[in-house]
Formats: structure tokens, sequence, C-alpha cells
């Protein structure tokens, strides 16, 4: 029986197009400025030392650092010190009503039945977890963090890698088979799956790659009990 449900973000909650065409460019047009003014701030430092020590380049400059977010911007990098960088930008995106986080009109009413039913909900995304709630927090459909009880993020490891729901089941001591993982991804799912978890692909556009996992165009296609 299905006691938690970990729901990716983007592509599965959330448009992709909200986070490439409103999130991600938001957030491209102020790195600068929070590299190079902003960069003794508490929490700007700490990330671009972050950042040095991600690229192994300890004497890295504000002009170095820029270069590789750039980079890693434009290979969509899921590089946890930008992760955390674009987080801060957006808080300010959201705060100021600059935007709304994208939620499919499907997503609120399922979630909720879940929850009723008493099945723990949780996030698991490559955005930061204070990504995670300012979108969800801000959302066009009010503000959903009451939804969720466990938000994760690349810290508990890469999505595209086992350990990483071994490592979430140990935190939600659930045994991995009452565990189901929503994504449009399907090598994340293959990661969930070697874990020993339930999955389903959203399918929420014709451009998914298609896996070999249970597939779902809405969450209210979704039923719990297919997945004993
Ligand atoms: C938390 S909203 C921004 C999403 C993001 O930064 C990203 O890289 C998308 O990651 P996901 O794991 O949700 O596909
Ligand atoms: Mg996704």
């Amino acid at each position: 029986m299905i006691q938690a449900v970990i729901t990716d973000i983007e592509g599965t909650t959330s448009d992709i197009r909200f986070v490439h065409e409103v999130l991600f460019p938001y957030a491209r047009q102020r790195l600068a400025e929070v590299v190079h003014r902003r960069a003794n701030d508490s929490e700007i430092a700490p990330a671009l030392q972050a950042l040095r020590t991600e690229i192994g380049r300890p004497d890295a400059d504000g002009d170095d650092l820029l270069t590789v977010l750039y980079g890693f911007m434009a290979e969509d990098r899921k590089s946890p010190a930008l992760k955390t960088l674009q987080g801060i930008i957006w808080r300010d995106g959201y705060r100021q009503g600059d935007f709304f986080g994208h939620v499919y009109d499907d997503v609120v009413p399922q979630l909720t039945a879940w929850r009723r039913q008493g099945v723990a909900l949780g996030v698991y995304s490559s955005g930061s977890v204070e990504a995670q709630q300012l979108l969800f927090g801000h959302s066009d459909k009010g503000d959903l963090r009451w939804l969720f009880s466990h938000y994760f993020d690349t810290r508990v490891g890469a999505k595209r890698q086992s350990a990483a729901y071994q490592a979430i089941a140990a935190e939600l001591a659930l045994p991995p088979a009452a565990i189901l993982f929503l994504s449009d991804i399907y090598q994340e799912l293959d990661a969930a799956r070697d874990a020993g978890w339930r999955t389903c692909q959203l399918i929420r556009n014709d451009h998914c790659a298609s896996g070999s996992h249970p597939q779902a165009r809405r969450f209210d296609e979704i039923t719990l009990q297919e997945f004993v």
C-alpha cells in the first residue's frame, strides 16, 4: 500500500515553460548583480564558496564564477550552488509579485484527496528546498505549502542516482515499496525503481521521452491502489 507520494516539480506539478521561460531568465538577468555587488552577503558568500569548491577553483574571482554560472545555466546543470543562488534571486521575484509559481489544475485536488486518505506528501526537485517552498508558497493556486510534510533537494543526492531515493526512504522511515515517485523524466524514475520505489511517469506534453514506467497525463489519472 502506498503511504507516501513524492513528486518532482518541473514537468510534473508545474509547466516546464514556467521554469525555463520565467524562472531561469529572471535569475540569469540578476546573477551578475548578486555575484559582484552582494558577494559578501551572509547567504551569498557561502554559495559562492561552495561553487569554488564544486569547480575545484578556490581562487576563482567574481568574473570567473559568473562565467561558470552562465555556462551551468545554459546546460541546465543541477549545480547545488547555482540552485541556491537561483532560489535567493527568485525570493525577490515572488515577494514582489513579479510572477506566481505555476501549478497544473489537476494537482491540488488530487494531492488534497491523497492527504485526506492519510498519505504523506513530499517534494523532490533539483531546485533548492527554499525555491520549492517559494514556488508552492506563492503559486497561482495560493499558498500550497500545507500540502507537503517533506521537501528534498540535491543535498540528499542527484535525482538520477538510486542512493538519493534510498536516503529519502530512510528519512521517511518507510519501506521503499510504500513510496510512489511522480516525475516526467524516466531516468529519475529508473533510479527510484532501482531503489525499490513505485513509479509513475507524468506525460504533460508530447516531448516527454517515454520509459518503461506506468504513465499518466494528469494527477487524477493516478490510482494509488494500482501500485501495490
Ligand atoms: C523548485 S522550482 C525550480 C526548478 C529547478 O530549478 C529545476 O532545476 C527543475 O528541477 P526538477 O528537479 O524539478 O525537474
Ligand atoms: Mg521534472
